[in-house]
């Protein structure tokens, strides 16, 4: 479902340098000759399709003249040769089934890979959901890229076929259609290859038909993707929340919920039924005249013998290649729209991850200096509300700070800031340039797979070895987990909020950092376990320093400061007793 976001709904902003610029990139890859030689075989093999579409055409023609004729000796050669182009067109269509999917694929997975390293480098991914940029990044890296691809591939080759069939077939067309002389207002016309003008005049006419019946067609395929897309969020939600669903018992509440929110789907449904009653017999009666069109406006020529019955049946295919040709560009107007659109979106989101020079907000800059340094730092909200100002501290190797202040107030965004990933504010903060900085918020990201891997995140899953991961689970009063370290779960929902934190009390124990930042981060630990983890890392690594965040009084011992935040400029620190 999206969201509101900061990016200006405009396709129309998609212009052919906007295309371009997204296209052009996979064309001039290293790769490009591979790319290119891809692309050329695909030309070549839509080019020969209209070759052998020639073929058949002038073979229907041969055929029925060969029946009118009862000439039963050409019966074998002339199946023969329907046997050759059949082959032809067969192998034609898949090879071009395979190049397409060949070429695609490469393409798509260039573009995925572009896409995944600009969102995911650096901090793009944050700083989009932070200052909602653009929706739904995971949509356009999945469906919009796809649709750019398949769109880009089809539409070339579709205008390169259909111009190649329309120049072969009007040429046919031209050719046999002879003269037409006839006396308007008392003025002697005479229209050289007349069939070629009444195919491009029916054309235009029937376009301009479906057109204009079909127009509603588009806004209800829109609100169909809209309702599918709405009911799938519902059921995602019930997913991710089954067990606080299940604690409320709220299962027949949801339930109608998404039976509310598939009548939405059902709906349009009978909407877009209702449409295709009334715009199917039109379609119908179109393709049924489009038959007999050419074969009326020929039998004249037929009744005087200027043709004969083979030639009207090869006019009459010609006829409905070149209507159809002519069509393609209206009945694809709807497609390059689509393509606009997909071309808007990924453009919006190749603007949103563009690395960007030194963000605005606090500067973030290292020292050798060792310590921590806040400098007249000033943090405010995105919307620009002011939360702390004028704050100015220093945290030393070996000294633990908590900072207490009432909820709302700005701790987890100063906790932000010196990480380095809060850009709303002014003034500085100075980390060491050596020195390793671990975060742990209150609840920790576990990503999908094994329990090593959980552990050893943000590293690979061989970042530390087995011993060492055992070691530091069984510390962290998670022993029980020892054995599973190969199992691949759904730790995030599997573990207690207790047992996720104390996790990360485990990665800490890995990384060793020297600078540990904990944002709640025991929030969900009886008192006895809290105290562990704290006596634990400050045993282990005597000479970190800490920074915590925490409501629960019985922390305070283990800090040797306490950095009390209120509303705008109130702040004070104050030393504690050591622990
Ligand atoms: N990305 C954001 N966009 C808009 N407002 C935000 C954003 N992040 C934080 N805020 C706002 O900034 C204020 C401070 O939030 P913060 O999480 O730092 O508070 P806190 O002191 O840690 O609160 P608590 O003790 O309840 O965790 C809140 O009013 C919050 O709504």
């Amino acid at each position: 479902m999206n969201k509101t976001t900061t990016e200006p709904a405009n396709p129309q902003a998609a212009t052919l340098k906007t295309a371009w610029s997204l296209v052009q990139p996979f064309w001039t890859s290293p790769s490009k000759f591979l790319h290119f030689g891809l692309f050329a075989a695909l030309v070549a093999i839509t080019l020969s399709s209209t070759y052998v579409a020639v073929a058949a055409t002038r073979w229907y023609g041969g055929f029925t003249d060969m029946l009118v004729r009862y000439d039963s000796a050409r019966l074998m050669p002339t199946f023969i040769q329907f046997g050759r182009i059949l082959a032809m067109q067969i192998a034609a269509g898949i090879t071009a089934s395979f190049l397409t999917s060949a070429l695609s694929i490469r393409w798509r997975t260039w573009l995925t890979k572009y896409f995944l390293t600009r969102w995911l480098h650096g901090e793009a991914f944050f700083r989009i959901e932070q200052e909602h940029l653009v929706d739904n990044p995971d949509q356009r890296i999945t469906e919009d890229v796809e649709q750019l691809v398949t769109l880009s591939i089809t539409l070339a080759l579709g205008l390169l076929g259909t111009v190649a069939s329309l120049i072969t077939f009007s040429s046919m067309i031209w050719s046999k259609s002879g003269t037409i002389d006839f006396t308007w207002f008392g003025v002697a016309l005479h229209i050289p290859g007349y069939m070629l003008w009444v195919a491009i005049g029916y054309a235009m006419v029937t376009a301009a038909i479906v057109q204009f019946a079909g127009r509603r067609l588009q806004k209800l395929n829109f609100l169909k993707q809209q309702a599918e897309a709405n009911f799938r969020f519902m059921m995602t939600g019930v997913r991710e929340y089954a067990e606080q669903i299940a604690l409320l018992n709220g299962g027949k509440t949801e339930a109608a919920r998404m039976r509310q929110g598939f009548e939405g789907v059902r709906h349009n449904f009978w909407r877009i039924t209702f449409f295709n009653l009334r715009f199917d017999p039109l379609n119908t009666a179109i393709l049924l005249v489009s038959a007999i069109v050419p074969m009326v406006i020929l039998l004249p020529r037929y009744f005087s013998h200027s043709v004969t019955m083979g030639e009207m049946t090869q006019m009459t295919a010609s006829f409905e290649r070149v209507s159809s040709g002519l069509q393609w560009f209206v009945i694809n107007y709807m497609t390059v729209l689509q393509f606009r659109v997909v071309i808007a979106r990924l453009a919006g989101l190749d603007a949103a991850v563009e690395p960007r020079g030194r963000p605005a907000g606090p500067g973030y800059v290292v020292s050798p200096s060792g310590c921590i340094d806040v400098k007249a730092l000033e943090l405010q909200t995105p919307e620009g509300r002011r939360l702390l100002s004028d704050l100015n501290f220093s945290v030393r190797p070996g000294e633990r700070w908590l900072i207490r202040g009432n909820s709302g107030v700005g701790k987890s965004t100063l906790l932000r800031a010196l990480a380095g990933i809060w850009h709303f504010g002014a003034g500085n903060v100075v980390v060491p340039d050596q020195a390793k900085l671990l975060f742990l918020p209150q609840k920790n990201y576990i990503p999908p797979g094994s329990l090593k891997a959980a552990l050893c995140y943000p590293g690979q899953v061989d970042a530390f070895d087995d011993a060492a991961c055992r070691r530091a689970l069984a510390d962290c009063q998670l022993g029980p987990y020892c054995d599973n370290l190969d199992l691949v779960a759904p730790w995030g929902h599997r573990m207690s909020p207790g047992e996720q934190q104390r996790l990360g009390f485990a990665r800490a124990l890995l990384q060793a950092p020297d600078y540990l930042l904990l944002d709640e981060s025991t929030s969900a630990l009886d008192e006895d376990n809290e105290q562990q983890m704290y006596q634990m890392i400050i045993r282990r690594f005597p000479r970190i320093g800490i920074i915590s965040i925490s409501h629960h009084r019985s922390v305070e011992s283990f800090h040797t400061h306490t950095l009390n935040v209120g509303r705008g400029q109130a702040w004070h620190v104050e030393h504690a007793s050591i622990a």
